[in-house]
């Protein structure tokens, strides 16, 4: 089975290094296009046998399952290009929160997938959210999960909570790693500690609660709980965030979401 990429920027370039270095796939195996050529070319050049293509067609004529990697305002003219020559035995997998399935079925012929990914997957972790539409049969599933198993952990999930499944998995990492530049940057200015050490620890620190609360089995109410001595100092601290934070959640859920119904209605009316 050939696959195909269309759109090789951050996530889609991501989705490939993944694929290649957990041996899901080899190079030879995908035909890859991107609007600027050269980053498609770049990626070839660090993978020998990678294919790119002269247009997203050819990567359509060449392919079995393709990976729509573009942004949503980019998927009009890549729609518009490919429609004509797509058929109802491929399979189209989009990586976008806000174009729907019911949209993309009814521009495509194709079997139509929705999977988002995260920038974790780079490293084989996190997960990977799935959402079908009805055109895809059981064996077609399979493949597609099969292949985000090396990975990822693909999670079937409702359409309708893909903004908050998507907020926590996928825009989730850059949100923790925001709160950790915060800390280390009080950090270093109160105390005066090297950025170098204070990243190493804050990076090893969230590497290890990563894994508590995964194979470590722990939530992370149990987790608070065993590290807070009742009257302690992480109590004290943990105390004061909950003061300084309240709401803070709620409004970031609004933000995301309010964006996300705005970007529904720019893909819409683009078709
Ligand atoms: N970056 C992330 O962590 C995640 C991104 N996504 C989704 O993935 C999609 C892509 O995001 P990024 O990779 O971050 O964006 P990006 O801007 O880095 O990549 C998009 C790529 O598409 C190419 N492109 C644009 N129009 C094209 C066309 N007509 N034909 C072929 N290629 C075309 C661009 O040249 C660019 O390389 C977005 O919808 C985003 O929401 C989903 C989960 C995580
Ligand atoms: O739109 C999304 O849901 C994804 C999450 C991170 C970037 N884009």
């Amino acid at each position: 089975m050939k696959i195909g990429f269309i759109g090789t920027g951050s996530m889609g370039s991501i989705l490939i290094d993944a694929f290649i270095h957990s041996g899901a796939l080899l190079p030879t195996d995908m035909v890859i296009s991107n609007r600027t050529i050269d980053k498609a070319k770049q990626l070839a050049d660090k993978h020998t046998g990678l294919e790119v293509a002269k247009s997203n067609i050819e990567v359509m004529l060449k392919c079995d399952l393709i990976f729509l990697c573009v942004k949503p305002k980019e998927y009009k003219n890549v729609i518009d290009e490919i429609r004509t020559i797509s058929l109802d035995s491929q399979i189209i997998v989009s990586i976008t929160s806000a174009v729907l399935i019911e949209h993309l079925e009814e521009w495509l012929p194709c079997k139509i997938a929705k999977v988002i990914p995260s920038i974790t997957n780079y490293v084989r972790s996190g997960a990977t959210l799935c959402m079908y539409s009805e055109r895809m049969l059981e064996e077609d599933v399979r493949v597609i999960e099969d292949l985000l198993a090396y990975i990822s952990k693909p999670l079937r999930v409702d359409e309708a909570y893909t903004r908050i499944c998507s907020d926590i998995s996928s825009c989730g990492p850059a949100f923790m790693a925001f709160f950790l530049q915060k800390f280390i940057d009080a950090a270093i200015l109160k105390t005066g500690i090297s950025r170098e050490l204070a990243t190493e620890l804050a990076s090893e620190m969230l590497y290890g609660t990563g894994m508590l609360l995964t194979s470590g089995g722990m939530d992370p109410t149990t987790l608070q709980q065993k590290v807070s001595v009742p009257g302690g100092i992480t109590a004290e601290g943990l105390s004061m965030m909950e003061n300084e934070l309240d709401g803070m959640f709620i409004e970031l859920v609004h933000t995301t979401h309010a964006k996300y119904e705005e970007e529904l209605a720019k893909v819409k009316s683009l078709f």
